[in-house]
Order: C-alpha cells, then sequence, then structure tokens
C-alpha cells in the first residue's frame, strides 16, 4: 500500500519526537511491505518565521492532498512571553483544527504494565486503567468571539456550541461506548454554564436512539477528581474543547509520562495524529523528550487512517517491549539509564 502522510514537525521537541515516529513508521512499513510518502509542511513558530503566519495556505493544501496528517507540536516561550504578539503558534494549531474539519480528538489514557510503580498514583487505583476522551475540537471557547475594551482593563472569551456542534461528537462517543463497555460519561458544568446545558440536553435526547448505552452524567470540576482517585470506574468520556484539554493532561500522570499519551483528531475530510502534549521547550535541541506519545500517535493513524491493525499493533508490541527493556527517556528512568530520544527510536526501529 502507498501511504500519503503530511508531516508538520513544529516547534520546540516537535522536530525531535516527530523523527522517531518517522524511523518507527518506515520500519513498520517496510516489515509490511508499505511505501510511505512524507511531504514535510510548515505549522508553528517556524511558519511564522519563513513565511509570517503560523498555518500557511500551502500547508493546508498539502494536508488536504494526505491520505493522513503527523503533527508533532507548536509553540514557543517567545510567544508565550509575550501577551502581546498578535501573530501565535497557536494560532495556526486552532486555523489546522478549524481548516480540516477535525471536530473530534480522540484521546485515550491507558496504563503500561512495566509503569504502574511510576505513576505518582496507587498502584490499586490505576491498574487496568482504559479509559477514552472524545474532546470537542473545534468548538467552544477556543473559538468563540473574544477581545478588549473598557480601555483595555477588561477582556473577554466567549464560548458557544451548537446543537449540530454537540451532537455530531457525542454520536461518535456513543458510538465508540458501543464498540467497548457500553458506558458514557457526558462531562460538563450543566449546573453553571448555558452550554452546557445544551450539551446535556442534546445528550439525552440521542440516549433514545443508543438504549445499550447507559449514560451519566458528571460536572467537570468532580471529574477532575474522581478521575485520579478511581480512573477506573471511567470508560469513554465525551466533553467540550476546553475542558477536554485540561482534564487529559491530567490524565496523562495515570500513565506515568505527558510524553507517553497520544490522540487521534478526526473529521469528515481527513485525520490528523498528535501527541497529547506540548513543544515541551526546555527539553528542545536536548535530545532528551519521550518519542512514545508520538510513536504511539502514529500506531493510531495506522489503524485508524489505514485500517492497518497488525502494522499498529507492532508498533505498540515494540513499545511495550522498549518499556519492560527500560529503553527509556528520562521522564522515566527514574536514577536508572535514561536513553535519548534519537536512541528510543532507533531500538523501536530495530527491534519491530
Ligand atoms: N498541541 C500542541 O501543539 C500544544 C502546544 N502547546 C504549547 O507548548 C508550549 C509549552 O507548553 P506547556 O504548558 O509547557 O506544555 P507541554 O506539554 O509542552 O509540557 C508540559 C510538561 O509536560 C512534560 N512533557 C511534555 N512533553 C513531554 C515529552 N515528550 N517527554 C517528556 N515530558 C514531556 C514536561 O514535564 C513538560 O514540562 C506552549 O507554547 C504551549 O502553547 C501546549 C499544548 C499543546
Ligand atoms: C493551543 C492549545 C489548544 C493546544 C492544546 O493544549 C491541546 O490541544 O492539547
Ligand atoms: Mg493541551
Amino acid at each position: 500500500m502507498k501511504l500519503n502522510i503530511a508531516l508538520l514537525a513544529g516547534d520546540g521537541i516537535g522536530p525531535e519526537v516527530i523523527d522517531q515516529a518517522v524511523k518507527v513508521s518506515d520500519a513498520v512499513a517496510a516489515k509490511f511491505g508499505h511505501e510511505i510518502s512524507w511531504t514535510p509542511a510548515l505549522t508553528g513558530a517556524a511558519a511564522i518565521d519563513a513565511v509570517g503566519e503560523p498555518y500557511p495556505d500551502e500547508t493546508h493544501e498539502i494536508c488536504m492532498a494526505a491520505d493522513a496528517v503527523l503533527f508533532g507540536a507548536i509553540g514557543l516561550p517567545r510567544f508565550d512571553n509575550d501577551p502581546s504578539a498578535k501573530v501565535r503558534p497557536e494560532q495556526g494549531l486552532l486555523k489546522m483544527r478549524k481548516a480540516l474539519g477535525l471536530f473530534a480528538n480522540v484521546r485515550p489514557t491507558f496504563t503500561f504494565p512495566s509503569l504502574i510503580d511510576k505513576s505518582p498514583l496507587k498502584r490499586e487505583r490505576i491498574e487496568g486503567t482504559d479509559l477514552v476522551f472524545l474532546r470537542e475540537l473545534t468548538g467552544g471557547i477556543y473559538f468563540g468571539k473574544r477581545g478588549r475594551e473598557d480601555n483595555d482593563n477588561t477582556a473577554y472569551d466567549t464560548c458557544t456550541y451548537t446543537r449540530a456542534e454537540v451532537e455530531r461528537l457525542a454520536r461518535k462517543g456513543f458510538d465508540m461506548a458501543l464498540q467497548r463497555s457500553k458506558k458514557l460519561c457526558c462531562v460538563d458544568k450543566a449546573n453553571v454554564l448555558e452550554t452546557s446545558r445544551l450539551w446535556r440536553e442534546t445528550v439525552q435526547r440521542l440516549e433514545k436512539e443508543y438504549p445499550e448505552v447507559e449514560v451519566s452524567y458528571e460536572l467537570v470540576d468532580a471529574v477532575a477528581m474522581r478521575l485520579v482517585q478511581w480512573p477506573n470506574s471511567y470508560d469513554v468520556l465525551i466533553t467540550e474543547n476546553l475542558f477536554g484539554d485540561i482534564l487529559t493532561d491530567e490524565a496523562s500522570v495515570i500513565s506515568g509520562s505527558m510524553g507517553l499519551m497520544p490522540s487521534a483528531s478526526l473529521g469528515e475530510k481527513t485525520s490528523l495524529f498528535e501527541p497529547i502534549h506540548g513543544s515541551y521547550p526546555q527539553a528542545a535541541g536536548k535530545d532528551i523528550a519521550n518519542p512514545l506519545a508520538t510513536v504511539l500517535s502514529a500506531a493510531m493513524m495506522f489503524e485508524t487512517a489505514f485500517g492497518l491493525q497488525d502494522e499498529a499493533d507492532a508498533i505498540r508490541a515494540v513499545v511495550n517491549r522498549s518499556l519492560a527493556e527500560g529503553v527509556v527517556t528520562e521522564d522515566l528512568a527514574e536514577g536508572g539509564k535514561a536513553y535519548k530520544t534519537s536512541e528510543v527510536g532507533d531500538w523501536l526501529a530495530k527491534n519491530i
């Protein structure tokens, strides 16, 4: 099979972790007789520096022409530390998600048997955790009207959701629940927010179409607590953009490192695969970041974008072996040998 993949490395550790995902993908492709054609494209601060905008038209065209997109991360301190910057890397990420129609971000949270004792949470709480967030990705407060008024002394961001936006995400959640343990949790703040009440009402209406699915409705603040207290009690969780962004970073603690959790951003036209972490600028250029979140995002790409299950399983199997054998970056080394980002990638590619 010929696989045409757009490659958006981005900023900070983005290029380093993407390099490892490319090595591993090429190795799995060679093993199973596929040919990958990678088309690199600019995004984030790298694109601002090169052409003045964070998601150039040319990058969009490359993404639309590809069968799938593999994305690293964007963002740099020189923008984070300058609140007055008008053009920002994150605008490129949001523009890209909107332009590609990537409304559903699938963020699984799971544990690795060899890492259970590396999590700051107790073994008996986290063992067997296997849950998945479906985060709405192209609506809500990240895309609402924002601005300043009152002589620059007041700022506002608005959160808007349409019933259609909620429904398409929720349907994906119900469908996913049917494939899994038939449990769905709608995470909102319906005791306060009107948008959350629209979410709840829309999901309640859909319940009739999915009588086999047991739905619970929980407030986001309580979920933030229960997620680390009893992660095993959750299976599929659906939620809006902001809540999903925050809760999934929190959930990464269950697995043992932010550098482990992958995601798939799905839409009608195309799909994009990206680690849940950001550009971790403190580690940029040091060859120390954990590449596994990006490598596992590539596994999701083989599975979801190309229907290549054996290839995805092969990547997951070699990742599990690397962890069991202690071939890990410094975030997981705990005083033992810390491998470089590139060494982990080489090991995975060699052992697949
Ligand atoms: N999807 C994206 O491109 C995202 C971009 N960002 C941007 O990234 C920049 C940094 O943001 P932060 O809040 O520091 O989030 P971050 O996710 O980049 O880093 C937070 C912490 O997570 C850990 N971490 C993250 N990735 C890791 C990896 N691969 N290996 C080992 N440890 C890892 C590190 O301890 C790090 O200090 C900002 O400019 C932000 O806007 C933030 C989140 C997502
Ligand atoms: C710019 C942010 C919306 C990126 C982020 O934190 C994420 O998608 O997880
Ligand atoms: Mg985030």
